[in-house]
């Protein structure tokens, strides 16, 4: 069966309510402008939701404009740069479809010819309203007789129309509704990407948030291979809200919960979840893993990735992504703060006075400077701890696994007996390698010297605690601050840990990265990367799976495919592409020992069928189509 396509005009095609734009124009310069626009808009919304007839709220809006001729150029002007997004970037489907396209408005034909006609809608094919005009040249009212100036007056025309086929409508209103709900057209889709009107939505056949979404549903020609509103994103442990913003101004749906998950309950939820962003709480098992059907990617709104089994998610290509620096120079900041608070005994002092009790003393209580401190992993961290250290007069140590270039004055030391000998405060900035599992125990904490300090911003099993409470009593050191422990709980509540009420040791809630600065930064970064692998296929700093990153797709479909790092299974992907006579524009592959990621970019026309064989190649993991 042919089909017609009926658009609406303002918030449908356009972003804004062309009237209200108007009234920007004309009553720009006066003192009550503000008000008179609040008032039109408050007219338009009860036309739009049938609460006023149609007829007087156009009356009422026409005398407040106090519009004239020479206004409609700018109005125009002004329209054309406020086209709806995914209406501008499906001209495709505008210019295939040119014929079957129609607009049935409620606004005026004096402004939406000149715009629609820039998407192949010629004016015989555009239903809306006229102007009258005075002599002078000031809008003083509309043709009554027109079918669109009246309630329901969407009805009659299209009815009058007596279109062939299945008639859809698309728009944001009720009065687009109401065409479907008089039987004369067979489908109604609530077009929600610039305006969501209750109303509309719920009586609609199908809820359109873009151009994309109807196109995809109807399967007509479209700039985008799956409509992003259909992927499906879960946020939680309380991530930044701009990642909620810059992802859902993306288009993507997402949902924001506030903590994390237990595993149960991970595994109900994850299901036709595409993307995971979590923090440090989540863990990401085996068993959530299976029960993900949809998942392409798990991004880690933090540094650490080990509550994630990274080799079990690439297995079943799903990428995940980390933020490696936009917390650390808060870990940094605090662990400077928490030096001189542990040197000065700050913490004793304080608590002193909160129990009424005054006790001035120099006692344990030094300055920094001159001090040696031993910073354990010399990382992004401990790099940056190293030169603010040095800077305030500190003597730095570090030690690392792997070869590291001392910055400043700092010393490396070659062993962790070495550093820990020399140092007056121990600081731990080792990754989350399970390796890593009690690194400081009674005999790490045997070789400190006595009334030295430790500090733990890394990760809590790295410390054992136990050692650490037995070190503390018996006076060997003279103080900690930490921050991350062995069992953290998922939310927060009550907590026990064995360190409590010791003398001079600082604790804290796992907030060395909770700064704003920090998570506003990681709430851009991790985004980011989420996007362009969805939008471009591209992997970069992606921690378990193989980096590439791609040139943008110029008028291209970009094949992705994900899979076991075989022999043979290349020539295998080009042979099938070389059966179906594909024009390979580019290719670009990388691998680990394990896994495979081809990407290739080809011309536009293809045969589908070519899509299901490369899925059904042996040892694919995942397949992708962007366009
Ligand atoms: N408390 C917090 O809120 C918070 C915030 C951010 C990062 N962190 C944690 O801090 C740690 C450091 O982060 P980073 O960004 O500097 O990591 P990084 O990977 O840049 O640096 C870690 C360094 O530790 C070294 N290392 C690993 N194991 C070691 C060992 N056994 N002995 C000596 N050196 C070892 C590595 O070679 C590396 O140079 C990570 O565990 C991270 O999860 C905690
Ligand atoms: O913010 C978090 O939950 C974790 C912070 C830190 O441990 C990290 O890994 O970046």
């Amino acid at each position: 069966m042919s089909r017609k396509f009926v658009f609406d005009f303002d918030s449908t095609l356009t972003r804004v309510e062309a009237l209200d734009v108007l009234a920007e124009i004309t009553l720009e310069g006066r003192e009550d402008r503000d008000a008179i626009i609040r008032e039109i808009q408050q007219i338009t919304n009860l036309g739009i939701d049938g609460d006023i007839s149609f007829t007087e709220s156009l009356e009422r809006r026409i005398r407040l404009l106090g519009a004239h001729r020479k206004d409609l150029e700018p109005l125009i002007g002004m329209l054309r740069e406020k086209i709806s997004k995914s209406i501008a970037t499906n001209r495709e489907f505008f210019e295939k479809f040119a014929d079957d396209i129609y607009v049935i408005s409620c606004g005026f034909k004096e402004f939406i010819d000149p715009i629609v006609r820039e998407y192949n809608i010629p004016e015989e094919r555009v239903f809306a309203n006229t102007f009258e005009f005075d002599e002078q040249g000031r809008i003083t009212g509309f043709d009554t007789a027109n079918v669109l100036a009246s309630h329901n007056g969407k009805i009659e025309c299209l009815r009058a129309l007596d279109l062939e086929g299945e008639v859809q409508v698309i728009g944001d209103g009720y009065s687009d509704y109401v065409m479907r709900e008089a039987g004369i057209a067979h489908k109604f889709f609530a077009y929600t990407e610039n305006v969501h009107r209750e109303k509309a939505a719920r009586n609609a056949d199908h809820i359109a948030p873009n151009l994309d979404e109807f196109l995809f549903v109807n399967d007509l020609p479209r700039n985008l291979s799956y409509p992003k509103n259909r992927i499906k994103i879960l946020l939680l442990e309380n991530v930044h809200p701009a990642a909620f913003k810059n992802l859902s101004e993306d288009g993507f749906s997402v949902e924001l919960v506030k903590h994390s998950l237990p595993e149960e309950e991970l595994i109900e939820k994850i299901k036709g979840v595409h993307v995971l962003g979590i923090r440090s709480k989540t863990r990401v098992t085996k068993k959530v893993l299976d029960a993900a059907d949809k998942l392409l990617i798990v991004g880690a709104f933090c540094i650490g990735t080990t509550q994630i089994e990274l080799e079990y998610a690439r297995q079943k290509g799903v990428v995940v992504f980390n933020a490696p620096y936009s917390n650390t120079r808060s870990v940094v900041e605090l662990a400077i703060g928490e030096i001189i608070v542990l040197m000065r005994s700050i913490f004793p002092r304080s608590t002193e006075i909160h129990n009424g009790e005054w006790h001035k003393t120099a006692a344990n209580a030094r300055e920094i400077r001159g001090k040696n401190l031993g910073i354990v992993g010399y990382g992004n961290i401990g790099k940056q701890l190293s030169v603010l250290a040095e800077a305030m007069g500190m003597r730095v140590y570090y030690y690392d696994v792997n070869e590291q270039l001392a910055l400043g004055n700092a010393v490396k030391c070659d062993t962790l007996e070495d550093l820990l000998g020399v140092s007056d405060v121990v600081t731990l900035h080792i990754d989350d390698n399970p390796a890593n599992r009690n690194f400081i125990g009674e005999r790490e904490l045997a070789q400190m010297r006595t009334g030295a300090y430790l500090i733990n911003l890394s990760r809590g099993f790295v410390v054992d605690i136990p050692a650490l409470v037995g070190a503390l009593k018996s006076g060997k050191l003279a103080g900690a601050a930490i921050d991350v422990y062995p069992e953290e709980p998922a939310s927060n509540g009550p907590f026990e840990t064995e360190l409590r009420n010791l003398d001079n040791v600082i604790l804290t809630p796992h907030i060395g990265g909770s700064t704003e600065e920090a998570q506003r930064d990681i709430a851009d970064f991790v985004p980011n990367k989420i996007m362009d692998y969805i939008n471009s296929g591209s992997t970069v700093d992606a921690v378990n799976f193989p980096n590439i990153r791609l040139p943008k797709q110029q008028n291209a479909h970009r094949f992705l495919h994900i899979h076991k790092n075989v022999p043979g299974i290349m020539a295998h992907i080009n042979k099938v592409l070389a059966s179906y006579d594909m024009n390979i524009i580019g290719q670009y592959l990388s691998t680990d020992p394990e896994v495979g990621y081809v990407i290739t970019d080809l011309d536009k026309e293809y045969n589908k069928a070519v899509i299901k064989e490369l899925k059904a190649i042996e040892h694919t993991i995942k397949f992708r189509v962007l366009y």
